[in-house]
């Protein structure tokens, strides 16, 4: 986790509704390990829409998938990683549903001494939760990273319900709190996905049953998230599927996903996403499998439902010029890092990661010439720790430490926290030598990260 993550959270005057803290899923197959996402934080506030982009293999997929709970075998979220939901009605809800679950940090802050991280056979470190000094390392980070049972607390690794505020002995009490999605599993799991949050793939086949009508499933979303049945949740359907702006939408309910076009069936899947009433939701390039004409009508009915629902958003792709139409803040992804985090017109007009500064470039019509330029090269699989920048060979302005050192997100001018850029270049107002310090020294105070390869589980 990077610490400015923590200046934005306190400066923030609006409470995030997701907040992912150091992020790392990993793939362990035989002949390697693939650190598909390899410490991700960013936050969603609600009626946000947060970009991620990047190239093909960047990690955008598993990020989403680790929210959603949606890694396979031999994938998995580290130690060390948090996602926490902090919509509130979420975690009254939680706290009543799941009491043996949720745990009450106010008590368990009696408990808690941050010098245990000096106790013998304790491996984790302030630094792995992105802190210098054992004493400033909250709580709740402790917990939502899964550290607790080793730091010697009272919680178990089922736990995933946090209170921070009111008794969660009386749930319509609490005031604060949050679910910890990287460990959901189970029931708590089941009703968060495509319950609070839900989620849009490319294509619309993979949500699509072929057997059942499109408002059959339509109806059975209805019926498990809001309990509507019969004649009412008929009606919920076909309203729902003129509001994804389904033409004759009383007739269509009764057809079938092939009776469908492609922008049709992802109207579809949209509209099965609502009936969720989903707080966030996570389109993984909902768009790209459709023609241009349809993507533009698709990404205009997603600002739409988002502005009329309030929904908080996530949206994922690999096409700039889909980004700068559709978001509020971008992340910009490679190879399992956020290399640059801006809000959209920041990014646009003072891109400062190289890498950003190339994929700008090749979008039509930005570059000076008339040749569309593209970045030359792949991005790599990152099959190893990051202790030097996975873009440098690639990298136009990459000098000797750049494959030699880890690049930290840093504001891109100091004090600027809501712009960053992990790149050797920045603090752009210091000099090369205080830069290089800079970074040398937040990678430093992360020295000891897990190893994922390691016991940790
Ligand atoms: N099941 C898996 N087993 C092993 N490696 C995986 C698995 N799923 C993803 N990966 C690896 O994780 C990395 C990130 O993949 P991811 O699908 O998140 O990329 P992406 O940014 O979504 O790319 P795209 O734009 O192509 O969808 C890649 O290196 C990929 O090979
Ligand atoms: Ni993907």
């Amino acid at each position: 986790m990077s610490m400015e993550s923590q200046i934005e959270n306190t400066t923030s005057d609006t409470q995030p509704i997701l907040e992912v803290q150091n992020l790392q899923t990993a793939f362990f197959t035989d002949k390697e390990t693939i650190r598909a996402v390899d410490g991700v934080s960013f936050d969603i506030e609600p009626g946000e829409t947060v970009g991620i982009v990047g190239e093909s293999g960047s990690g955008k997929s598993v990020t989403a998938r680790s929210i959603m709970g949606l890694v396979d075998s031999p994938g998995r979220i580290l130690e060390g990683s948090s996602a926490r939901f902090t919509h509130l009605e979420t975690v009254q809800e939680y706290a009543s549903s799941f009491p043996g679950k949720t745990v009450d940090l106010n008590r368990l802050e009696e408990e808690y001494d941050p010098s245990a991280f000096n106790q013998p056979g304790v491996s984790v470190t302030p630094g792995d939760l992105g802190y210098e000094r054992a004493a400033d390392v909250p709580l709740a980070d402790v917990v939502a990273a899964g550290y607790g049972s080793e730091l010697g607390l009272d919680v178990s690794d089922d736990d995933c319900v946090f209170v921070t505020g009111g008794d969660p002995g009386s749930p319509e009490s609490i005031t604060d709190g949050f679910v910890e999605l990287s460990r959901l599993s189970g029931e708590p799991q089941r009703q968060m996905r495509g319950g609070r949050i839900a989620m849009v793939f490319q294509d619309p086949l993979t949500s699509l049953n072929p057997v059942y009508t499109v408002g059959n499933q339509i109806k059975e979303a209805l019926r498990l998230h809001q309990g509507l049945r019969g004649e009412e949740a008929t009606r919920e359907a076909a309203q729902l599927l003129e509001d994804v702006g389904i033409p004759d939408a009383r007739r269509r309910v009764n057809e079938y996903p092939h009776q469908f076009s492609g922008g049709m069936r992802q109207r579809a899947v949209i509209a099965m996403a609502l009936a969720c009433e989903p707080e966030l939701l996570i389109c993984d390039e909902p768009t790209t499998a459709l023609d241009v004409t349809i993507q533009a009508q698709i990404l205009d009915l997603l600002a739409e439902l988002q502005e009329e629902r309030d929904l908080a958003m996530m949206f994922i792709t690999h096409d700039m010029g889909v980004i700068a139409e559709i978001s509020h803040r971008v992340n910009v992804m490679y190879a399992g890092e956020v290399i640059e985090s801006a809000n959209v017109e920041t990014l646009f007009a003072e891109p400062k990661h190289p890498y950003t500064r190339g994929l700008l470039q090749s979008i039509p019509g930005r570059q000076e010439g008339d040749r569309l330029q593209t970045i030359e090269g792949n991005v790599p699989t990152p099959n190893e720790p990051a202790t030097y920048c996975r873009f440098a060979p690639r990298c136009p302005k990459a000098f000797n430490e750049c494959t030699a050192m880890h690049p930290e997100s840093v504001p891109v001018t100091e004090g600027e926290d809501d712009h960053t850029a992990a790149c050797l270049l920045y603090p752009e107002d210091r000099s090369s030598d205080e830069a290089l310090a800079i970074h040398q020294q937040r990678t430093a105070a992360q020295a000891t990260e897990t190893d994922p390869t390691g016991e940790s589980e």
